[in-house]
């Protein structure tokens, strides 16, 4: 209850007191006059009016008594939302013996529901969640077509699921409600947690993906060529469909609330963004030394389709034939993986040789599946060990929990590549094949976002990633 509640709850029970007051004093004073009445006039000579104004006096003591207790049970009716839930102690009231600055901060929720614009919609909605002990933080409200979306920041007790917000906000009258945990630094307004992101893309801290997740919450994205007809970027309540730097389009999707017309807005601005610091923040260059022969490492994208390309004509069949099984190499599928932003592509070069290696990380669930390939003329001379911790150091740069690789059973050089990165045999995925996985560090994994990745597999040519 607020203050200004209190207050006005205490003025109502003040007005109540006096009016019972009154009555009651109305009532004495009949029945005193009553009384008085009878007391002085001789028996035989009691007149009606005494006896008027006794049971007057009674009839409103009683309807008094009557109406005091029906008003009583209205009350108690009217305030019979449940009362917050806190749950295994960690409610947002101080342990005995302890301040509030001993309580651990309860769990950030962030729900977006779909709304009819109607009034009293949001009190509704404040009620639902205040019964689950919820404590909003805040609140934006976003147009859309027919209604708007609600957007809360939220603490509730440990425990509350997402399914328990996701149904309170749907008995408040919204649909489409999705909730997810949230991160205490989300609890900044929409522009500075915007500018932030966008401080991230230019400083190469964040994908264009990470960038979009951070300000649309949990989505899907996956990458598809441009269409040929209509416009690459579109807007539905249910799908966006923005530029992606490298070429192609992302199209993102969300379980739950609908997109709104200002998240699309702003998912444009940070794609136009990402792709001017493409073009304008050349590709990070590091300089390695192996086995005495300067070397450079850098992603690539797709201005390197055709040194790749090339990188692969000076391939031996036996050697393509060992990193990519029996899958073809055509310059789409190169493409999809330069372009796509969604893979990561790792290119050694030498000065006077070109490309001499390439890597590969698929982002895929909370996992990544790294390959790579050494050219014949430049392997055996460390290239393939130091390129494989690159990968890794790129897989943990992006939250991964852990990463796999794919190879074939006989292949014994690869095998040694990844035992040297600290990866372990986990199994036989096909028989002939064998796959190794190892963890990494990234302190974060766990509440990173999850990606996944159709990789053109399944004949869509998209590439996902959520
Ligand atoms: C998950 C996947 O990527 S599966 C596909 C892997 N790709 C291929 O097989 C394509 C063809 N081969 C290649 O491209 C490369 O040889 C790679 C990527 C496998 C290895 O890269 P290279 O630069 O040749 O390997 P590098 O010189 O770093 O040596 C790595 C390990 O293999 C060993 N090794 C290298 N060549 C040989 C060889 N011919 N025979 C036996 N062991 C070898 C090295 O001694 C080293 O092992 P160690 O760390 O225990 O000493």
């Amino acid at each position: 209850m607020t203050g200004r509640d209190r207050t006005s709850h205490g003025a109502e029970a003040t007005r109540t007191l006096r009016g019972h007051r009154e009555i009651t004093e109305l009532a004495a004073v009949f029945l005193a006059a009553g009384l008085v009445h009878l007391f002085t006039s001789a028996i035989g000579h009691v007149e009606q009016g005494s006896y008027a104004l006794i049971v007057l006096s009674g009839l409103l003591v009683v309807g008094d008594l009557v109406r005091a207790r029906r008003k009583r049970r209205s009350t108690t009716t009217d305030d019979a939302v449940p009362p917050p839930r806190h749950r295994g102690g960690t409610g947002p009231t101080a342990p005995p013996g302890g301040s509030v600055e001993d309580v651990a901060p309860l769990p950030l929720w962030r729900l977006r529901v779909s709304m009819k614009d109607t009034p009293g919609r949001l009190a509704q909605l404040a009620a639902r969640l205040a019964a689950l002990g919820g404590d909003i933080r805040t609140v934006h409200v976003h147009p859309t077509c027919d209604g708007v979306v609600d957007e809360l920041l939220l603490h509730v007790p440990e425990g509350v699921t997402a399914t328990e917000l996701t149904e309170a906000a749907g008995e408040a009258g919204g649909e489409r409600a999705g909730a997810v945990r949230a991160d205490v630094r989300e609890l900044d307004d929409v522009p500075t947690r915007s500018l932030d992101q966008a401080t991230n893309l230019v400083e190469g801290t964040a994908e264009l993906v990470d960038v979009l997740r951070g300000l649309l919450g949990r989505i899907e994205v996956r990458w598809s060529e441009e269409p040929a007809d209509g416009p690459a970027e579109s807007f539905t309540e249910d799908a966006l469909r923005v530029s992606a730097p490298g070429g192609g389009v992302l199209r993102l999707r969300r379980d739950g609330a609908a997109f709104t017309p200002a998240e699309f807005a702003r998912s444009r601005a940070m794609a136009s963004l990402a792709a001017a610091c493409r073009t304008r923040i050349p590709a990070e260059v590091r300089h390695v030394t192996v086995a005495g022969h300067p070397l450079m490492l850098r992603r690539a994208d797709r201005h390197d389709l055709e040194p790749v390309l090339e990188f692969h004509r000076r391939c031996s069949e036996p050697t393509r034939h060992q990193r990519y099984f029996d899958t073809p190499t055509d310059s789409a599928s190169l493409r999809r993986r330069l372009e796509s932003g969604l893979e990561r592509t790792l290119v050694v070069l030498t000065r006077s040789d070109g490309i001499v290696a390439v890597g590969n990380l698929s982002l895929e669930e909370d996992e990544a599946e790294l390959a790579l390939m050494v050219r014949d003329d430049w392997q055996r001379r460390g290239i393939g060990s130091m390129l494989c911790a690159h990968l890794v150091a790129e897989a943990e740069s992006a939250h991964v929990r852990s990463v796999r690789a794919l190879t074939q059973a006989h292949n014994t050089v690869i095998a040694r590549t990844l035992r040297a990165t600290d990866f372990g045999l986990v199994g036989a995925a096909e028989p002939g094949e064998w796959l190794w996985s190892r963890t990494t560090s990234d302190a974060v994994a766990a509440d990173s976002p999850v990606l996944t990745s159709s990789g053109g597999q399944d004949g869509t040519g998209e590439t996902g990633r959520r």
